[in-house]
């Protein structure tokens, strides 16, 4: 079936956003973006998009301008008579922030959600939430893909024997049961605990790792702290070796550098993100493929679902 709608991304997708296209063969909608002397952002489609269905993908993670960017791009659209506004979002920002844990804090998923819907977007595509929770901030229709058709196979093929799947918080239990129910493996989890943000205090491994090859499954990867701390530990817990896949690669602060010093092997991550710094134990297993399918479903007008059970 003939693409019924128009691509674009965003100024910082490029990379993201034209390997979408080419697994798609659609062209790439004309689309600026620039920033004025003072540092404000002005948009504008450079073609007509009247009537039209358009995708927008964006990779709208910090800092803030590249979600404004995406809210001018929906307001633009909608202002020129669009149909139908699809944002591709694979790392929704702001996903840890769902609930009040503290008084008087904000519940900022939500105000993304609300934000998104005003300035006029029908449809959200985006990749492992950070807590399925949030798709009920949306009154529009959800996509939620999730990475596990991209990285089972890469776990079938890269880890032959003795593996255990770990997720070194509760938040991730639920994802590495549907991984240990498909991989037929053993699995771990740790209890995580946090006295503040971004620092993990204590950790503790129920299950047994030892003589394992041990492959930490978790949502994102930021300081690094959970990940690695999980590593040494399992390391220390008698495992044979530690990797691990983590879908969104944030890595601030001193990531790379704890990586590096870490007992970790290997960590896969996606290019949800942009401009990942790659090194020795880096590597990309890349979302576009799982991108350009969901596109060519919603287009098709079929179950996105069957695509998880092909
Ligand atoms: N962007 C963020 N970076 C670090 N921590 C964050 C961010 N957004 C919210 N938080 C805090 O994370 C915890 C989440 O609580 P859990 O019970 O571990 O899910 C919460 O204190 C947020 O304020
Ligand atoms: O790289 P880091 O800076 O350590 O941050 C990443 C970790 O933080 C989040 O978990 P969270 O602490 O919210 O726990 P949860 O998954 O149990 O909610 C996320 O799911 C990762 O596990
Ligand atoms: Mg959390
Ligand atoms: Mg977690």
């Amino acid at each position: 079936m003939s693409a019924k709608y128009k691509l674009f991304y965003t100024s910082n997708t490029e990379t993201l956003g034209k390997q979408v296209a080419s697994i798609l063969d659609v062209p790439i909608g004309k689309y600026q973006a620039q920033k004025f002397s003072d540092g404000e952002v002005f948009v504008r489609f450079d073609e007509s998009v009247r009537g039209q269905t358009i995708f927008i993908i964006a990779q709208a993670n910090m800092p803030y301008e590249n979600l404004f960017e995406l809210f001018l791009a929906a307001d633009a659209a909608r202002r020129a008579s669009v149909n139908e506004i699809i944002c591709v979002i694979p790392y929704l920002p702001h996903s840890r922030q769902e609930r009040k844990d503290k008084d008087r804090t904000s519940i900022a998923s939500r105000v993304v959600a609300d934000f998104l819907q005003d300035v006029g977007i029908n449809r959200l595509i985006t990749i492992d939430l950070h807590t399925n929770s949030i798709e009920g901030f949306y009154k529009i229709h959800v996509d939620h893909l999730d990475t596990s058709k991209l990285f089972i196979p890469h776990i079938r093929e890269n880890f032959k024997s003795n593996l255990c799947l770990c997720s070194p918080d509760f938040g991730g239990l639920k994802r590495i049961k549907k991984y240990k129910n498909e991989l037929n493996c053993d699995m771990a989890v740790i209890h995580k605990e946090r006295l503040r943000p971004n620092q993990v205090s204590n950790m503790e491994i129920l299950g047994d790792v030892s003589d394992k090859n041990v492959v930490i499954i978790d949502d994102m990867v930021d300081t690094a702290g959970t990940l690695c701390k999980a590593a040494d530990l399992i390391m220390q817990s008698g495992a044979i070796s530690v990797s691990a896949y983590c879908t969104h690669a944030l890595l601030s602060g001193n990531a790379h550098e704890r990586i590096q010093n870490s007992a970790l092997s290997k960590l896969y991550v996606t290019d949800t993100l942009p401009n990942i710094k790659l090194t020795d134990k880096i590597e990309i297993v890349s979302v576009a493929p799982l991108l350009a399918t969901a596109i060519n479903h919603i287009n098709e007008n079929r179950s996105i679902k069957d695509y998880y059970e092909e």
